[in-house]
């Protein structure tokens, strides 16, 4: 059945079904919601400081059809914004969800798109509270997701990192450059690595715990890597008014990418964007306290220099300079 055999009223009667299955009624930003889907707009009582952020996946931008899996659409749609409240070090409560439907698209392929997003949102006790649903002719999900946080001192921001902090980055970075290039360009891979690099791409594991943690050590510096490691590192450099330098050999790069791209690990670590892990500075010590207490990799790849802002250094094994491209993603531009 399609979304045009049913109409837009019975399609998010479905929808709001799916969202209140089994709902955990326990959770704090289920205690403090007083109307949710069915209303002119939603109702909760908000909790200490407000944090609010926007993203969308857009068909032909984001995915096309060729790679499209409506349960990984859903799942990244969310979680790429759970991604940016945990980069300010906040709580998720509450999401709104608006999607722009092609009229042929299947009821099952929504059902499977909440039903994943749905998911997610459990597991960060994460209420879905409102919506828009559209007629489009190209597939477009956005997602505000409102997060809390109880001491403003203690957000993560931009604009704190000190020359003499180390930097640093949780996961491995270029897995999910791999997985585009793969579902893009059918380079072929062995399966385990294909399974690796998929998931990183469709379903980046969102790092609100390690964010957690590193606001309860004191660090207060980070961005999500979501342009690049380069492009979102001269973000910090920008608003921090400081200048890096990064030690190539630090890069995490997984075994598997070594091994699948030989020649353009280290590009794709660099420029590719996607990867959604953390990147923070902080004292040498707070990063061994992080470390120590994370369950995933946290890797200090260089340090914050004093400088002028946005001159980022790039050193290799030899003590080699490298210079930097201008390089990662930037709507409008076309990519190197
Ligand atoms: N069209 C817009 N109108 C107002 N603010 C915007 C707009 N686009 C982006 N921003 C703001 O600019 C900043 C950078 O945006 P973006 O690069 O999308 O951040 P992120 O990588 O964290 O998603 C954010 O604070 C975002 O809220
Ligand atoms: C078809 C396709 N082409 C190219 C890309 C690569 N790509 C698209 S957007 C993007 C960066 C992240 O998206 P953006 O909307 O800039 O997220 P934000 O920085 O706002 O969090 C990348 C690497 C892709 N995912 N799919
Ligand atoms: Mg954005």
């Amino acid at each position: 059945m399609k979304v045009s055999d049913i109409g837009e009223c019975q399609l998010i009667d479905q929808l709001n079904k799916l969202l209140h299955q089994g709902t955990d009624e326990t959770t704090p930003a289920r205690q403090n919601l007083i109307l949710d889907i069915g209303d002119d707009a939603a109702v909760f009582r908000p909790q200490g400081y407000q944090l609010v952020t926007v993203d969308s996946l857009i068909e032909n931008v984001h995915f096309n059809r060729s790679m499209l899996n409506w349960a990984d659409l859903g799942y990244k749609a969310l979680a790429i914004n759970l991604s940016d409240i945990a980069a300010m070090g906040g709580v998720p409560q509450y999401a709104i969800v608006n999607i722009d439907l092609p009229p042929d698209t299947l009821v099952s392929s929504v059902t499977d798109c909440y039903n994943a997003m749905r998911s997610l949102a459990d597991k960060y006790q994460t209420a879905i509270i409102a919506g828009d649903t559209n007629q489009s002719s190209l597939i477009n999900l956005a997602v505000t997701l409102l997060g809390s946080a109880e001491n403003p001192d203690k957000l993560l921001t931009r604009n704190t990192a000190l020359p003499g902090q180390k930097i640093a980055v949780t996961g491995y970075l270029g897995n999910a450059a791999a997985g585009l290039d793969m579902l893009l360009n059918q380079t072929k891979v062995p399966d385990e690595s294909r399974e690796i690099f998929c998931r990183s791409f469709y379903r980046p594991e969102p790092r609100i715990n390690e964010a957690r943690l590193l606001v309860k050590e004191g660090a207060r510096c980070c961005i999500d890597i979501s342009d690049g490691l380069a492009a979102d590192l001269l973000h910090i450099l920008r608003q921090s008014r400081v200048s890096a330098r990064i030690e190539l050999e630090r890069l995490p790069v997984h075994p598997s990418l070594r091994l699948c791209y030989p020649l353009q690990a280290q590009h794709m670590a660099l420029y590719g964007g996607e990867d959604y892990e953390l990147l923070f500075t902080a004292p040498a010590k707070v990063i061994e306290q992080i470390s120590a207490q994370s369950g995933i990799p946290v890797t200090i790849i260089g340090e914050i220099i004093p400088g002028k802002p946005d001159e980022l250094k790039l050193v290799d094994k030899d003590g080699r300079a490298l210079q930097p491209e201008k390089n990662g993603w930037e709507h409008f531009k076309k990519p190197k």
